[in-house]
């Protein structure tokens, strides 16, 4: 054995085939008393007499097995040998590596956030039966903290928590406690670094800590996009082996005033009012998404405004290509660019605001107006909104729905279940942006935005409460990653590989192999 990355190959003595464990995948390895006759969970007694008598010696390893639909599973392989001297070897070389790996990038001490109104509820129960064990088998030291009230997480994380304890941060929840993390950590990062996160044109310093989810939301759109499946083990291995996943994120701002950072979807029009309506029914847990969604789509209102955007002409890719933003994402590690002149830390973090030349404007009634900043792919669209977006490089896709009749809108909700191409339709155009601004009609003045917007709660209401009214309110909420906003008329920038996930992209399916706890001879 050599330097790392290096492979334990051995051949299994029951199917003759030949094992091979890639070290940068071992969780830990461990002695096994086989004199004594059994092992921990008695597997042992299963090994034949002659065998046993043969390699009295074992050592089992402890290493991420990939199954189906993108799961990752902890599997052990045990290997016998006839001398102790060589087993403790064997052990004491794979320790050193493991320890190497440590050193590189994988979190020794992280620190928990688990919220226990997440989804269907079961936050707590998952951390506690699914991962704790597995981060405590990798030897990873924790610091949980179980939420009480919303917003605790990114407080703690703003003020608070002594961040240069920890080699990363770990939220067990769905998308909103992900943002809240975001959120902590992204502001933290600005205050220390003293920059101004209400100016829309600042560049903004990239958080060092990663971040790990653990799904245990309603749409888990941000695990799904960037692991390829909602499953705790899967994530808890993707944070154990110490994977980096870097992501954009964008920054909202109203009148110069920072609102929030979005990562997934910024929604207006359906998006909005689906989330507006389903906020009401959360005691309803995951299916009040699909009850506002289908009583969204009857209600089928449209909204009147100007969107202008930054197109992002200098990059590779299009939101129409075929290709999609996979684990080694070749435009991502390019930071989308055809070309930079820039160094890397320059280019990356500033909103490309020099040229006011290139805007682009689109006025008219929408159904909905997305800017999709990755594929918010998730359970209910396995493609995602925007299938093609990439994770990483600095752009959004901005997605325009003009109004058009319910069953056309239909057709196009639809496509997003399928692998049919949901912007093929007259009705949808889609850009990749940098930045946008969305101003609602009828705002001529912020003064006036504002006492509209808070007549509008109103005015929405009296519909709601009216279902004979036909008519289309004049104003929508913003859907920020789930979260409403208090402004219609926005500017959006978005930032280039701000943070980073424990997560590697979607992996290419490997060929599926079930060599389930293997036995081996050295
Ligand atoms: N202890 C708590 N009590 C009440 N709300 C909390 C608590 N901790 C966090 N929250 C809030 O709960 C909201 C929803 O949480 P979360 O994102 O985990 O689940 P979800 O909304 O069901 O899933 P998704 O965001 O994937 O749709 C978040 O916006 C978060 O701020
Ligand atoms: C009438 C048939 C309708 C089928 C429509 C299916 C389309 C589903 C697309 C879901 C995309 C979800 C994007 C993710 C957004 C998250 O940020 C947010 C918070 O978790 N979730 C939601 C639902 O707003
Ligand atoms: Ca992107």
């Amino acid at each position: 054995v050599c330097a790392f990355p290096i492979h334990l190959i051995s051949k299994g003595y029951i199917s003759g085939t030949s094992h091979s464990v890639s070290v940068s995948e071992i969780l830990a390895v461990r002695e096994l008393d086989v004199g004594g006759g059994t092992n921990d969970d008695g597997r042992w007694q299963k090994m034949p007499q002659k065998l046993t008598e043969a390699y009295p010696y074992a050592f089992t390893v402890s290493y991420v097995e990939r199954a189906r639909q993108h799961r990752w599973r902890c599997s052990d392989v045990t290997f016998h040998c006839s001398d102790g001297v060589l087993r403790q070897q064997w052990i004491q070389t794979i320790r050193e590596q493991l320890t190497a790996l440590s050193m590189a990038d994988r979190p020794k001490h992280l620190l928990v956030y688990i919220n226990p109104y997440g989804g269907k509820q079961q936050g707590e129960c998952i951390y506690e039966q699914k991962v704790a064990p597995l981060f405590a088998c990798a030897s990873i030291s924790t610091d949980v903290i179980v939420t009480e009230h919303a917003n605790h997480a990114r407080d703690h994380l703003k003020t608070e928590a002594e961040l240069k304890k920890y080699d990363g941060v770990v939220c067990v929840g769905g998308d909103g406690m992900f943002s809240e993390i975001v959120h902590g950590l992204v502001s933290r990062t600005q205050r220390d670094n003293g920059v101004d996160q209400n100016s829309p044109e600042e560049k903004l310093v990239p958080c060092s800590l990663r971040i790990g989810i653990i799904p245990a939301g309603s749409t888990d759109c941000i695990c799904y996009a960037t692991v390829g499946i909602n499953d705790p083990v899967t994530s808890a291995l993707h944070v154990i082996v110490g994977d980096s996943q870097p992501m954009d994120v964008c920054s909202v701002h109203h009148n110069n005033t920072f609102l929030r950072y979005s990562i997934s979807l910024l929604g207006y029009g359906f998006y909005g009012d689906v989330l507006a309506d389903s906020e009401r029914k959360r005691w309803m847990g995951p299916a009040r998404y699909d009850f506002s969604g289908f009583k969204t789509f009857l209600t089928h209102h449209h909204y009147e405004g100007a969107v202008s955007f930054l197109p992002a002409t200098d990059i590779l890719g299009t939101p129409r290509d075929k290709t999609r933003c996979r684990a080694g994402c070749f435009i991502c590690q390019h930071d989308g660019q055809l070309y930079s002149g820039d160094s890397p830390e320059e280019s990356k973090t500033a909103p490309d605001v020099s040229d006011r030349v290139g805007w682009g404007v689109v006025r008219g009634k929408f159904l909905a107006i997305n800017a999709a900043s990755m594929s918010c792919a998730c359970p209910r669209s396995p493609m995602g909104l925007s299938p093609a977006a990439h994770l990483a490089d600095g752009t959004t896709d901005l997605i325009l729905v003009r109004k058009c009749s319910r069953f056309n809108f239909l057709r196009h909700l639809l496509r997003h279940t399928s692998k049919d191409d949901q912007f093929d339709m007259t009705f949808v155009e889609v850009h990749r942006v940098r930045r946008f601004r969305f101003t609602p009609r009828h705002c001529q003045n912020d003064s006036e935005l504002d006492l509209r917007e808070n007549g509008k709660q109103l005015f929405s209401q009296i519909c709601r409460d009216h279902p004979a009214c036909s008519c289309s309110p004049a104003y929508s909420s913003w859907n920020c990653d789930g979260e409403i906003l208090p402004h219609a008329a926005i500017e959006v920038g978005v930032h280039c590989q701000l943070i980073k996930l424990f997560a590697r992209g979607i992996e290419e399916q490997p060929l599926f192999e079930d060599l389930a706890n293997p036995q081996c001879a050295l």
